[in-house]
């Protein structure tokens, strides 16, 4: 059987063709599409192994031409630019598999013997448009490269996928991205916390209610596994879902239906699941806290994701991009100098990206120069918590507050308003309430609201007005 290898690093060229030919395979080379293509019109290959940035252009970027006079030709793909966008633009032109330099020659030469094998059969994976740009995943570490090819196997299919990882680690934006590049993108993402919401409301939240299933159900409720119809249903924090609710949502996932609570009609389910949890669910089935039958259904395929301090090689494009996010929101624009990327890399980001993020945002906003080197990053990192409090750039505006409360808690999409009124109005009060001693008939007259209203904001936000009377001294 012959291969066609197209690769421009002699080097590797040469590494592959020995392997491939001691398995007996016959070789021809070349180093261009230009080559390529002339190569493929002389005869035919059981396989085509090419690199991506070649002398005369991008070997994914031309495969089309290739897939559509050659559809059957299976096609691996070796790349340097070990990016989420390369692993799928991979995957979407049809590529058998895909193998981010440096990769493991005898793994190579089994891959090969397998496409070469199938050859002839259909393209398992069939030719289609290139997905969009501006791919949220940072990151071309080893342990990301694993992530971005259980990504791209899980797009085809709807395989439920559960995501492991530490807090902040990115769970949920692999989720999203699994759906945006899967082919259920023109369906909803419906995201539900599960820590989050009361237990007893869990079950009515996921799977809905009908009117008068129970005490103030005024109304029929769609819960979320109906919402998302069509697209996906991300269970984020799986490992604190109630016993009782853990049933329910096992039954569903085995009879592909779900009742309303309070229902009798059942709904099938069309829904990609997608699991993730912080938590080691394994101790937790021991100690009877996680259902097993349900870890086996949701853990049809893992997908772990490595904390930020086993994959610090990534931390620099992850500070950058998090300066350019920065500078979108309105912060100013600022730079890393490489010593101070090199003392951020080192440092232990408990919290994962999102406590790299949220720091950058601070630095962006703090620093009193545009290039930040390591000497002005030290004193951020040994105090982050009283960063602000530090008498640099000036006063905070109230523009840069709200980027930065955007960045520090994420609020859901849907709930962004409510949430960014309520922490607006809690430090307003307490400063009003301050100056009144506690007084709330001042303090509404100060405001300009009701006093009535004023007393249930109180009450919904948790503050204690005695908290302020002034006391005699
Ligand atoms: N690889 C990455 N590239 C760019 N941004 C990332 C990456 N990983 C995480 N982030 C960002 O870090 C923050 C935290 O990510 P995310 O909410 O997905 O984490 P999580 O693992 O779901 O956290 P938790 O377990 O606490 O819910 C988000 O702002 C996300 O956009």
């Amino acid at each position: 059987m012959s291969i066609l290898l197209v690769e421009d690093d002699e080097s590797i060229a040469i590494v592959i063709t020995a392997a491939l030919e001691a398995e007996g395979f016959d070789v021809a080379r070349c180093d261009s599409i230009a080559g390529r293509d002339r190569l493929l019109l002389e005869r035919r290959y059981s396989a085509l192994v090419t690199d991506v940035m070649l002398t005369d252009g991008d070997g994914i970027e031309s495969l089309g031409q290739v897939r559509a006079s050659h559809p059957d030709l299976p096609v691996i793909i070796l790349s340097a630019q070990n990016t989420l966008d390369t692993a799928v633009r991979a995957s979407d032109k049809g590529a058998f598999e895909y193998f981010p330099k440096p990769f493991d020659i005898d793994e190579l030469v089994r891959t090969v013997r397998q496409a070469a094998g199938q050859s002839g059969q259909a393209g398992a994976i069939g030719l289609e448009d290139e997905a969009g740009q501006g791919l949220p995943l940072v990151g071309r570490s080893a342990s990301m490269q694993a992530v971005y090819r259980m990504i791209t196997r899980v797009l085809r299919n709807d395989l439920t996928v559960l995501i492991l990882g530490e807090s902040g680690t990115g769970k949920e934006l692999v989720a999203e991205a699994i759906h945006q590049l899967g082919h259920r993108q023109h369906g909803p993402f419906v995201a539900v916390n599960t820590a989050a919401i009361p237990a007893d409301l869990i079950e009515s939240e996921l799977f809905g209610h009908e009117k008068g299933a129970f005490t103030g159900a005024v109304a029929r409720h769609v819960g979320k596994f109906e919402q998302a119809a069509g697209g996906t249903l991300f269970l984020d924090e799986i490992g604190d879902m109630p016993m009782q609710a853990q049933t329910r949502l096992l039954r569903a996932l085995q009879s592909g239906s779900i009742r309303r609570v309070g229902g009798r009609e059942e709904v099938r389910i069309d829904t990609r699941i997608i699991a993730a949890t912080n938590k080691d669910l394994e101790p937790m089935i021991a100690a009877g806290q996680f259902r097993e039958d349900l870890y086996y259904r949701l853990n049809v395929v893992p997908i772990h994701l490595p904390a930020l301090r086993e994959r610090a090689d990534d931390i620099p494009a992850l500070a950058r991009h998090f300066l350019v996010l920065a500078a979108g929101e309105g912060l100013p624009r600022r730079q890393l100098t490489e010593e101070a990327l090199i003392l951020l890399s080192q440092q232990p980001w408990r919290g994962n990206v999102r406590e790299l993020r949220n720091f950058i945002y601070r630095l962006a906003l703090l620093a009193r120069e545009d290039i930040i080197d390591a000497a002005a990053l030290e004193p951020m990192l040994i105090a982050p918590s009283r960063a602000e409090e530090a008498p640099t750039g000036g006063p905070v505006s109230l523009e840069q507050a709200v980027a930065l409360w955007l960045a520090a808690h994420q609020p859901a999409a849907g709930t962004i308003y409510d949430a960014a009124l309520a922490a607006f109005e809690k430090p307003l009060f307490t400063e009003i309430l301050g100056q009144t001693g506690g007084n709330q008939l001042r303090a509404a007259q100060i405001l300009g609201i009701n006093r009535n209203t004023l007393r249930k904001r109180l009450v919904d936000l948790a503050i204690d007005p005695d908290h302020f009377l002034r006391r005699p001294v």
